[in-house]
């Protein structure tokens, strides 16, 4: 049985090594449009690397994997930043471990959004994909389109992966 994982609350000082939270609760806002909105500004900065890099807007409709999950691989996207915005106002489970040539099994942290967060990965930045924790959960995507290849993958020794249980 391998190590078991912690699950921490998502907070933008937590996650400040693998991205920006993207959120509301006490952040700074503007007024705009004659004082009916209020403009949360920058909350996150798209990278969109090198060449012909350019953001672009998906949505990703999740499916629930099945608890408890063994996290078997982490990816990186090199060349640019990826954002996932909730649609369903529904808490989803981030996994990330620092930037480095390869994933460390032990450095690696879980975070649970509050349903109204959404999170921007930073280029680089190990994670596991998308983990919904209700099925058919929809989810905004900002990143980067390009003709590099966007997408590493690292899959860990059996012995070395670790449990992710609710
Ligand atoms: N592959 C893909 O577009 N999605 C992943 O990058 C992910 O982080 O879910
Ligand atoms: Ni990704």
């Amino acid at each position: 049985m391998s190590r078991p994982l912690r699950i921490e609350p998502l907070t933008a000082e937590g996650f400040a090594p693998f991205g920006e939270v993207i959120e509301t609760a006490d952040r700074d806002w503007y007024p705009i449009n004659n004082g009916s909105t209020q403009r949360y500004h920058a909350l996150a900065r798209v990278e969109t690397g090198p060449a012909d890099g350019a953001a672009i807007i998906s949505i990703f409709r999740a499916r629930r994997l099945d608890y408890p999950l063994t996290i078997a691989m982490l990816e990186r996207h090199p060349h640019g930043s990826q954002a996932f915005v909730p649609l369903r106002g529904e808490p989803f489970l981030v996994v990330v471990a620092p930037p480095a040539a390869v994933p460390d099994a032990g450095a690696i942290r879980v975070f649970r959004t509050d349903g109204r967060q959404g999170i921007n990965y930073q280029a680089g930045v190990w994670h596991h994909p998308v983990l919904a924790l209700r099925d058919e959960d929809e989810f905004l995507i900002v990143d980067r389109a390009g003709s590099l290849p966007n997408c590493d993958e690292f899959f860990f020794a059996a012995a070395e992966c670790p449990t992710l249980a609710l």
